[in-house]
C-alpha cells in the first residue's frame, strides 16, 4: 500500500514508519478539536522552561521536569474510538496504547529536536488542523542524515523501530493552529512492579 512517507518504489523513507490519510472525516475532525480544546491544556514544560505548545496527556504521564512516568487520569471516553482506530492502524491491540497526549500547537509554536522518551514504545499520532512537516535526522559521523515527511491533515503515523529508536523528529514553527493526539504504548520494563 503506498503511504506518504514511501518512495515511487514503495520503500518506507525511514524504516519503521508508516502513515495513512483521512483516519477521521472533516465532522470528526471538528469534534475532535472542540473535545481538545475543552480539556485543561497546560504549556509543555522542561526542565524549568515552559514551551509554546500546550498539552495534556492521559494513561501514564511523563515529567520531563523530574524525569519520571507516573500513572495519570484514564483516557477520555471520546478518545477511545480515535485509539482503536489507531491501533487497527498500527496493528496493536487498542489497550497497548496505553498513554494518549493531545497537543495543541498555536501559531509560532513547534517541537523541538528529540526522540521519544525510552520508556515508550510505539508512537502512533493523528494530525487535526494545519498541515506541518515532520523533519527527522540520524547522526552519522561526517554530519546528519536528514530527510522530512508531510503531516496531512486528518492523516495518523506510525513510529515504530528504526525511525522510533534512531532517529530524531521535530516540527518547525507553524502559522497557523495545528492539533496532534499521539497514543504510546510502555517499553518492556518501564514500570518497575513489571505489569
Ligand atoms: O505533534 C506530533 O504529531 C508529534 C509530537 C511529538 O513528536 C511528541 O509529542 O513527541
Ligand atoms: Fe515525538
Amino acid at each position: 500500500m503506498a503511504t506518504l512517507f514511501t518512495d515511487l518504489f514503495d520503500t518506507p523513507v525511514i524504516p519503521g514508519l508508516s502513515s495513512g490519510e483521512d483516519i477521521v472525516d472533516r465532522e470528526e475532525e471538528a469534534d475532535l478539536i472542540a473535545r481538545i480544546d475543552a480539556e485543561a491544556l497546560s504549556p509543555f514544560r522542561f526542565q524549568g522552561w515552559l514551551g509554546k505548545r500546550v498539552t495534556r496527556s492521559f494513561g501514564w504521564h511523563y515529567d520531563f521536569d523530574g524525569g519520571a512516568l507516573a500513572e495519570g487520569e484514564p483516557l477520555p471516553k471520546w478518545l477511545l474510538p480515535l485509539r482503536r482506530r489507531a491501533a487497527s492502524f498500527a496493528d496493536l491491540g487498542e489497550d497497548t496504547l496505553e498513554q494518549a497526549l493531545l497537543i495543541r500547537y498555536d501559531p509560532g509554536a513547534g517541537i523541538g529536536w528529540h526522540r521519544d522518551r525510552p520508556v515508550f514504545g510505539h508512537v502512533v499520532g493523528i494530525s487535526l488542523g494545519a498541515e506541518a512537516t515532520m523533519r527527522f535526522r540520524r547522526r552519522r559521523p561526517d554530519g546528519f542524515l536528514r530527510t522530512s515527511a508531510p503531516l496531512a491533515q486528518r492523516s495518523i503515523y506510525h513510529m515504530a523501530g528504526e525511525v522510533r529508536h534512531e532517529w530524531e523528529h521535530s516540527i518547525a514553527e507553524m502559522d497557523e493552529t495545528r492539533w496532534s493526539v499521539t497514543f504510546r504504548s510502555l517499553a518492556n520494563g518501564a514500570v518497575p512492579d513489571g505489569r
